[in-house]
């Protein structure tokens, strides 16, 4: 696969301007044609880049650091600095070589952690890297942005969607008991391609999903009017990709992205998947919209407990690379 170079990231009709959100009142005109994209860009691609985001570049370096030092390791110290890395989540040595007849082979390290809410985070998943020391402070701290980050776009979309800023938002209080999980994907540089997948297609079980990959080595694609379009990505610019529990509180208005990763090639790549969720035994319905948006609604979704639709999503999930069995799990919360 092809390392795209600045040249490819002329055209980039993903991508939304988080200042221009933040502009004041003086500046109405430019905010709410930021706006219009937003709309415009969330129906089509269930996901945008995101630039101007406001995460200082040394935050988002320290990162970055941290993971390639835990990634550098052998497994015998990466065991060393994590107790539970033989958990179910944070596979043997890290690597899911799973093989079903019809099937490629999947080829990524994981390592997830949970990090809100607070009282859970030193247990289940929450595994931290003991090495290097300051990985799980660097995590936190970068969380702490993301999360407010997520917040704001979930106001803008929100209101692109000419409803009250809210109406998402509201959903994840309180917010000391919201869940935030990070996970690490290492997709290791891949000698036969056409035989191996980094990620298998799915939708993620999550509100939003905000991404970071590192080195722009292109990896991730998303499914387009049933054609896969690879993601074109520049440096220091993040991803938000929205889960199915923002699709159900948004009446299919905006939907979750049915997304794949292609297996690097000569070299490694490494992303950051920042799952931000409302708290388990929250239940969501579909926002209540304008009769004029009633007629572009092709199926009602109905009211679901968080925590219920997760346990479903995940245990009906199952490896599927082809592009027809997009998202069956969703149907759980139809009317
Ligand atoms: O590696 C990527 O770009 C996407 C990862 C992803 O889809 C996930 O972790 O759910
Ligand atoms: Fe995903």
């Amino acid at each position: 696969m092809e390392n795209c170079g600045e040249a490819c990231f002329n055209d980039l009709p993903m991508a939304i301007n988080v200042a221009k959100l933040r502009l004041g009142f003086e500046n109405h005109e430019g905010r709410s044609q930021e706006l219009t994209k937003l709309a415009a860009v969330a129906k089509e691609w269930g996901m945008f880049l995101v630039t101007n985001h406001g995460i200082p570049e040394p935050v988002l370096r320290g990162v970055k650091d941290v993971v390639k030092s835990f990634f550098q390791l052998s497994l015998e110290e990466k065991k060393a600095s994590l107790g539970s890395y033989m958990s179910k989540e944070n596979k043997e040595d890290g690597r899911n070589f799973l093989k079903a007849e019809d099937q490629p082979l999947i080829r990524v390290d994981r390592l997830t952690m949970k990090i809100a809410p607070k009282e859970e985070t030193d247990r289940g998943l929450a595994v931290w890297p003991q090495t290097p020391a300051n990985f799980r402070q660097v995590m936190e701290s970068y969380a702490e942005k993301a999360r407010k980050l997520c917040d704001e776009l979930l106001c803008a979309l929100a209101e692109a969607l000419s409803l009250e800023r809210n109406v998402f938002l509201q959903k994840f209080e309180p917010s000391e008991e919201n869940e935030v999980k990070v996970k690490v994907n290492y997709y290791p540089a891949c000698p036969r391609p056409e035989q191996v997948l980094g990620l298998p297609a799915h939708s993620d079980g999550s509100g939003l999903t905000l991404l970071m990959q590192f080195d722009t080595v292109a990896g991730l694609q998303v499914l387009k009017d049933m054609k896969w379009t690879t993601v074109s990505w520049p440096p220091d610019t993040l991803l938000l990709n929205f889960g199915d529990l923002l699709e159900i509180m948004s009446n299919g208005r905006l939907k979750s992205s049915w997304h794949r990763v292609m297996p690097p090639v000569g070299t490694d790549r490494t992303s950051i998947a920042l799952f931000y969720n409302p708290p388990p035994h929250v239940e969501i319905e579909p926002v209540p919209i304008g009769d004029e948006d009633k007629s572009s609604i092709e199926e009602e979704y109905k009211k679901v407990v968080v925590g219920e639709y997760l346990h479903h999503l995940y245990s009906s999930r199952s490896l599927a690379t082809s592009t027809t069995a997009i998202k069956h799990a969703i149907t759980f919360a139809k009317a």
